[in-house]
C-alpha cells in the first residue's frame, strides 16, 4: 500500500442550528450552493484529488445524505457510511470510521468548499515527513468563529478552539486534514470540552507534542456557509468561479443574467426577471413578471407573478404570493438567540411557507419551515416554524 492516503472521512453528522430553519430539516452538509449540496463540492474535490474511498460519517438526518450521494459511483468514488449516534464532537465522528481505515487517511470537513489542491498538499505533507498530521491553515476574516492557529517552521505551535477573547492568528483550521493512524491514540487520549464534546482540534494538540503536525498554507477558495446570510455570498463566490448555467424553460421576455444557475426543470415566467447571483432549484417557479435578484430559490419552490424578491433565501416547496414584496438590503437578523447588525439579507422563508398574495417582508426576516404569511400582512422578525401570521 502506498503511503499517500487514498481514503478521506468525511465528516457529515452535525446539524448546523445556526443555519435554522434551513437546517431543521436538513443537515447543513446538504444546504445547495448553485444547486448543489456543500458536500458534493467536498466529494468532487477529494476524487478530483485522487481519493478513491471516502468514509462518510453520518448523523443528523443522515437518509438525506445517503440517498443523495448512494455508494459513491457518480463522483468515482466509493462510499461507505458510519453513523454518529451521538453528536459528541468532530474528534469522536473520526474514531467512529477507525474500523474501516488502514494506514494514513485523510480527514474533511464536510460543510466547507475548498479545491483539490488542499487535498492534494495535505496528503503530501504527510507523505513526505515524519510527522503525525498534516493540516491545511488558511486566512479568515472572522478567525475567531474556527480553530486559530499559530505556525512555526511549517508546524502548527497552538491550535485554540472559537476563541472567546480575540484571536491572536488571522490563521485558521481550514478543515482539512491528513493522518496517520496514530491519531486514534491521540483521540483516545483527548479530553471532552467543556460542552463534554472530543473536539479533533484538541486531538491535533496532543499530535502537536507526540509526533507534530505539519501546516499546509493554503491560499485557494474557502467557503463557509455559517450564517443564513452566508448563503447568499457564497452563491456570489461559486458563481464567479464556476460561472452560471441557465437551463430550464424560459418564456418569451423572460429575462435571465448569465451569472445565475437556473436548473434544467425550473422555469422562468413571461416578462419576469431572475437577476445576477440568482439560483433556481429544480422544479421551482418564478411566474410572470416576478423579480427575483440575488437570491437562492430552493427546489419545488414558487414565486409568483409580479412578487419582487431580492437577497432572499427561498426555501424548498415554499410559496411567495402575487405581487408579495421582499425589497432586500440590510438588516438585523436573530441567530440562535443573538442579533447580528449590517447584515445583507432580505428574507429567509423556510421551506413549505407560504407568504401570502401582496405580503411584504421587511429586511431581515425568517419565516420558519410551514409558516404562513396572509394575504397583504407585513412581517418583520423571526416567525417560528409552522406559525401563521394573519393580516393587522
Ligand atoms: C471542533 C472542530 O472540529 N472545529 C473545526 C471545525 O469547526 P466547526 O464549527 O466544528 O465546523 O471546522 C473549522 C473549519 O472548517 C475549523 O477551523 C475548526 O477548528
Amino acid at each position: 500500500m502506498s503511503d499517500r492516503p487514498t481514503t478521506a472521512v468525511v465528516l457529515a453528522a452535525g446539524a448546523g442550528r445556526r443555519l435554522s430553519p434551513l437546517t431543521n430539516r436538513r443537515p447543513k452538509p446538504m444546504v445547495p450552493v448553485a444547486n448543489k449540496p456543500l458536500l458534493e463540492y467536498v466529494i468532487e474535490a477529494a476524487s478530483t484529488a485522487g481519493v478513491d474511498e471516502i468514509v462518510l460519517v453520518v448523523g443528523y438526518e443522515r437518509e438525506r445524505i445517503q440517498t443523495h450521494f448512494g455508494d459513491g459511483d457518480d463522483w468515482d468514488v466509493s462510499i461507505r457510511y458510519v453513523t454518529q449516534e451521538k453528536r459528541l464532537g468532530t474528534a469522536h465522528a473520526v474514531s467512529q470510521a477507525e474500523p474501516l481505515v488502514d494506514g494514513p487517511f485523510l480527514v474533511l470537513n464536510g460543510d466547507r468548499i475548498v479545491e483539490p489542491s488542499a487535498v492534494e498538499d495535505v496528503r503530501e505533507a504527510l507523505a513526505d515527513g515524519d510527522a503525525a498530521g498534516a493540516m491545511a491553515v488558511t486566512r479568515s476574516d472572522r478567525p475567531r468563529a474556527y480553530g486559530v492557529v499559530t505556525v512555526r517552521d511549517g508546524r502548527v505551535e497552538t491550535i485554540v478552539e472559537k476563541p472567546r477573547q480575540g484571536a491572536d492568528s488571522e490563521v485558521i483550521n481550514a478543515g482539512v486534514y491528513a493522518f496517520t493512524p496514530a491519531v486514534f491514540d491521540a483521540i483516545r487520549d483527548t479530553r471532552p470540552s467543556e460542552e463534554g464534546e472530543y473536539e479533533l482540534p484538541d486531538t491535533v494538540e496532543r499530535l502537536i507534542d507526540d509526533g507534530g503536525v505539519r501546516a499546509v498554507r493554503y491560499d485557494g477558495g474557502w467557503h463557509d456557509v455559517s450564517y443564513l446570510w452566508d448563503l447568499l455570498a457564497v452563491t456570489d463566490d461559486v458563481l464567479d468561479r464556476d460561472g452560471g448555467a441557465v437551463e430550464g424553460t424560459l418564456a418569451p421576455g423572460a429575462g435571465v443574467d448569465d451569472r445565475c444557475v437556473v436548473a434544467s426543470t425550473a422555469s422562468v415566467g413571461r416578462g419576469a426577471v431572475v437577476g445576477a447571483g440568482t439560483t433556481v432549484g429544480e422544479n421551482a417557479r418564478i411566474e410572470s413578471n416576478a423579480t427575483v435578484e440575488r437570491s437562492v430559490v430552493f427546489p419545488d419552490a414558487t414565486v409568483e407573478a409580479g412578487a419582487v424578491v431580492r437577497d432572499c433565501i427561498v426555501g424548498a416547496g415554499a410559496d411567495v404570493g402575487a405581487n408579495a414584496t421582499v425589497r432586500g438590503g440590510t438588516a438585523t437578523v436573530a441567530v440562535a438567540g443573538e442579533l447580528y447588525e449590517g447584515v445583507r439579507l432580505g428574507a429567509v422563508v423556510g421551506d413549505d411557507a407560504t407568504v401570502g398574495g401582496a405580503a411584504a417582508l421587511s429586511p431581515g426576516t425568517v419565516l420558519g419551515n410551514d409558516a404562513v404569511v396572509g394575504d397583504g400582512a407585513s412581517v418583520s422578525g423571526r416567525i417560528e416554524d409552522g406559525v401563521t401570521v394573519r393580516r393587522g
